[in-house]
């Protein structure tokens, strides 16, 4: 499903954070949304899924996202924070589990269905081996994936991700962007993410959209965004960008 953003414009404490951000994530479709610290990448997300008050327009599939009840809309759209609050005491499972809420009928329970999904889905996270820890006993990285799994197990078209790979060693790294692809290949799945790693970045996402300073600063396809002068100015970082597999850009920093 199309995800569409137009001329949003988000205030935080009275400071503006986002400015007249505009984005088209076509269906099927992944955008990685990458920008120094600080840029409003998650703060962009947040507003998606209107956790943040904003203005300006959101739709998936010119469906107006805010005229959704909260049901509707996670049937539709699921979320992994960078960092959400975990309910303390709640085991793994229970917690993907959660991601089946929207498909629970009122007082009604998880459905076994409901719990082969959930079981599925910490299978291709490595994480059937944790399904009944308590989440406040898991690594970091362990916990991210646990977050993920929560938003895999809602099955919705769209996903956005907020920096899911942050945490994960290299190994994991590569498995939650294969698998996060496959989903995307193999059920349409439209894609948004943030990500700090731009050569990771580039090799998964069709489009990057850069955000500096709460503005678009570029946008298009990896090749495009990921040069040398453009990175240079937005991250005042010295880097060497070369051209990797499919001219999808490998970037590698240098040393002043
Ligand atoms: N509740 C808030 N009140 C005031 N300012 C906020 C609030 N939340 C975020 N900000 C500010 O908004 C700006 C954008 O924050 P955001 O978390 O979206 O950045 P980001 O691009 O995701 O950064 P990072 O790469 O560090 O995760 C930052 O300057 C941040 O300090």
């Amino acid at each position: 499903m199309t995800v569409e953003v137009r001329d949003l414009d988000v205030a935080l404490g009275g400071r503006p954070v986002l400015k007249g951000v505009s984005l088209d994530v076509p269906a099927g479709s992944w955008t990685a949304v990458i920008g120094p610290n600080g840029a409003g990448k998650s703060t962009l997300l947040r507003a998606v899924l209107g956790l943040v008050p904003s203005r300006g327009a959101v739709t998936v599939a010119d469906t107006d996202l805010r005229a959704l009840n909260p049901r509707r809309r996670a049937r539709l759209i699921a979320y992994a924070p960078q960092s959400p609050n975990v309910p303390v005491g709640m085991t793994v499972f229970d917690y993907t589990l959660l991601g089946r809420a929207p498909y629970v009928p009122h007082l009604g329970r998880e459905s076994a269905r409901d719990r082969v999904i959930a079981a599925g889905v910490l299978d291709r996270l490595d994480m059937a081996a944790f399904a009944a820890r308590p989440l406040e006993q898991l690594s970091g990285g362990e916990r991210q994936r646990a977050v993920l799994a929560r938003a895999l197990a809602q099955q919705t078209p769209v996903l956005l991700l907020d920096e899911p790979t942050t945490a994960l060693d290299i190994g994991h790294q590569q498995q939650v962007m294969e698998l996060v692809d496959h989903l995307r290949i193999s059920d349409g799945l439209t894609v948004v993410t943030t990500i700090h790693d731009l050569t990771l970045a580039g090799q998964y996402a069709d489009a990057l959209v850069l955000l500096s300073g709460g503005r678009v600063a570029a946008a298009g396809p990896p090749g495009e965004v990921l040069t040398r002068s453009i990175v240079e100015e937005h991250f005042d970082a010295r880097v060497r960008v070369s051209p990797g597999p499919g001219d999808r850009p490998i970037l590698s920093l240098e040393r002043p």
